[in-house]
């Protein structure tokens, strides 16, 4: 059985990422940090269809913690799979932030860089020893790093580093047969940032060639292709998820 773990698990592009790649039959280890009610019912929806999964506690800020959820891991995958690798790993939680660069305070900087970039260089570090040799790990960044946003520099300067980060795991993981992807998905309707209004949502559907915003499972789809066999051959690369915005 392939089991993967996805962080942020329980809304939004990461609830739909896992009830997707549970769909394909892989088991899924989805962690949430504040709604453990949120988490039990995408869990209890996974089950429903037929699936299998698992709802740990995680921080992503927390790095000390992280040596007690790779043990956390390790037991899940033995009591509930009887397996003692990983298959993948989704770095995905996140939040955002809307303040211009000319008043954005020390402690709003460090906490989007811990959640953005700290947080998943260790995360991803600390769960290596249990990669599987052909594991998968996506990482979630924005197409903010390549549209320059006025008040996002923060959010979208870590997630730019966390694409190039993502070529680095690629170059160092790629003698175990390790993958590793990022996904850049342009405006998604999540509770992120806290939501989208009608008129910004009609600005950015404007701005799309596709003529609307992204839904979650837009981007679900793509990161349960990316860590099935169907992209075994697609490795540091970051893909845009966003239906042509601003081409
Ligand atoms: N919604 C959008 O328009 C876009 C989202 N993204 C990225 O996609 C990812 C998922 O975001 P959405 O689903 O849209 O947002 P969301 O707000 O619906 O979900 C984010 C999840 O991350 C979790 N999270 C936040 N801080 C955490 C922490 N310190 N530790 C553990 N979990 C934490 C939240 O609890 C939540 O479950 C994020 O990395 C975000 O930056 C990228 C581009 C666009
Ligand atoms: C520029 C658009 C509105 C936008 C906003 C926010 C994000 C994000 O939170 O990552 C995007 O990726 C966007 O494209």
């Amino acid at each position: 059985m392939s089991v993967i773990v996805i962080t942020g698990g329980s809304r939004g592009i990461g609830a739909s990422a896992a009830e997707h790649i549970a769909q394909r039959g892989l088991g899924v280890i989805l962690t949430y940090n504040a709604h453990p009610e949120a988490a039990a019912k995408v869990v209890e929806r996974i089950e429903k269809a037929g699936g299998k999964a698992v709802a740990l506690k995680l921080d992503v800020s927390d790095v000390g913690s992280f040596e007690a959820f790779r043990q956390s891991v390790v037991e899940t995958l033995h009591e509930t799979w009887a397996v003692t690798t990983l298959s993948g790993l989704v770095n995905n939680a996140g939040y955002g932030l809307f303040n211009p660069l000319a008043t954005v305070s020390e402690a709003q900087f460090d906490g989007l860089f811990k959640v953005h970039l700290k947080g998943p260089f260790f995360l991803t570090q600390t769960l290596l020893p249990l990669l599987a040799e052909n594991a998968s790990i996506v990482n979630l960044t924005s197409a903010t790093t390549r549209v320059a946003t006025a008040g996002v520099a923060p959010y979208a300067a870590f997630k730019g580093g966390l694409e190039v980060l993502t070529r680095y795991m690629a170059k160092e993981f790629g003698g175990r047969g390790i993958r590793a992807n990022a996904v850049s998905p342009g405006a998604i309707r999540t509770e992120l940032g806290g939501g989208l209004n009608d008129e910004f949502e009609a600005m950015l559907a404007a701005q799309t060639a596709l003529g609307r915003v992204g839904e979650p499972d837009d981007v679900a789809r793509v990161i349960a292709m990316l860590l099935s066999q169907d992209s075994e051959w697609i490795n540091a690369q970051t893909l845009e998820v966003a239906g042509g915005y601003i081409i």
